[in-house]
């Protein structure tokens, strides 16, 4: 007998080779009351990259997230996961995925290891027979083990939100789907989702995350995509982003107000000059940070250049160096305003 196609409803999601794990083209919702959350959004996410989705809050993340995952039909343009398309590739591809958007569900009057058991049973492909197991896999998995048989209303925000990563993770997963994963969650909380998260991408998960923080995203991802209004700024790995700001020069010397001048003379803007320290920024000569879709960086003036007016002009340099731009700083410069995370 000769082999079928492999049916739609098929566990296995097809052969994955080279594809990137996430792909969205010209992916765009427009809301029933004209809302534009998303408007022609190009995505590539690696396999086995911790992907940051940023942006400042109603930028577009959880409605594009929605998307991804079949869950919101898009008003135009495409997404696919493993290479497959969405939503019609659905029941194939996402028992391959975990999520956890917008907070767990979980029951408070339930111990955190009964809601797992709960959830799991609720699966129609898990096997009751070793459901325990692999229950007890997830707690451990995600340092709840001890605190399993507490009541989930006395986890605090952090333990509740790894008791919902622990859900994603009932079943082994290519992808984690994690939207503000640290969203309200105090500096320890926040950093054990970190540790979480760079152990699961350590063991190959690829992780899609997004935040409104920017520093979470530097600290944590290796690729980042930074969305504003329903658009994609840019994306790229984050090295690749930050370098692509110019940086800051900083000169220490006893004599900044002529390390300003001689500074200002060789094109460098935004001084500041203080006691003891002139900053400023470097002067670009070629680069292409004004389009939106480059993630090349823009090509700075040589400091040692600069270093060398000011030594040639008797300027007494105590210390001279460019401190590296952060994401912060690319998202500045690609929009022209601060990464405002109020709202
Ligand atoms: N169901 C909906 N109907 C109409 N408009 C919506 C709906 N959901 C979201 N929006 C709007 O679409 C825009 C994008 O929202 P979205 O939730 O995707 O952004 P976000 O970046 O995830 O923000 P947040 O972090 O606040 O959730 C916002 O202006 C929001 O008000």
């Amino acid at each position: 007998m000769t082999q079928q196609a492999e049916p739609a409803g098929s566990a296995e999601a097809g052969p994955v080779v080279a594809a990137p794990v996430i792909e969205a083209r010209g992916l765009t919702k427009r809301y029933r009351g004209g809302q534009l959350a998303v408007d022609g959004l190009d995505l590539t996410v690696p396999d086995g990259s911790v992907f940051g989705f940023l942006g400042p809050n109603g930028s577009g993340k959880t409605t594009t997230i929605r998307m991804l995952l079949g869950l919101v039909q898009p008003t135009s343009g495409s997404a696919g996961l493993f290479g497959r398309p969405m939503p019609q590739a659905a029941r194939a591809v996402l028992p391959h995925v975990g999520a956890l958007i917008e907070g767990p569900a979980q029951y408070g009057f339930l111990s955190g290891r009964d809601n797992l058991v709960r959830y799991d049973a609720t699966d129609p492909t898990a096997d009751p027979r070793t459901r325990s197991a692999r229950v007890d896999a997830a707690l451990e998995r995600v340092g709840l083990a001890a605190a399993s048989a507490k009541k989930a209303k006395a986890y605090s925000l952090g333990m509740k939100q790894r008791l919902g990563i622990a859900a994603a993770l009932l079943r082994p997963r290519r992808l984690l789907v994690l939207d503000e994963p640290t969203n309200g969650l105090d500096p320890q909380g926040m950093r054990e989702i970190r540790a979480l998260v760079r152990e699961l991408a350590a063991e190959g998960t690829t992780v899609f995350l997004s935040s409104h923080l920017l520093d979470e995203i530097e600290q944590v991802c290796t690729h980042a995509a930074v969305m504003a209004q329903g658009r994609l700024i840019v994306q790229g790995p984050v090295a690749e982003l930050s370098a692509g700001t110019r940086g800051r020069l900083a000169v220490t010397t006893p004599d900044p107000a002529d390390a300003a001048r001689v500074l200002r003379e060789h094109g460098v803007t935004g001084i500041e000059a203080g006691a003891g320290r002139v900053t400023g920024d470097l002067p670009a000569v070629t680069g292409d940070a004004g389009d939106a879709e480059s993630t090349k960086p823009a090509e700075p003036a040589d400091p040692a250049d600069l270093n060398a007016a000011l030594v040639r002009a008797g300027v007494r340099v105590r210390a001279f160096g460019v401190e590296r731009g952060t994401l912060e700083d690319a998202f500045v410069a690609l929009t022209g305003e601060g990464f405002d995370v109020a709202g």
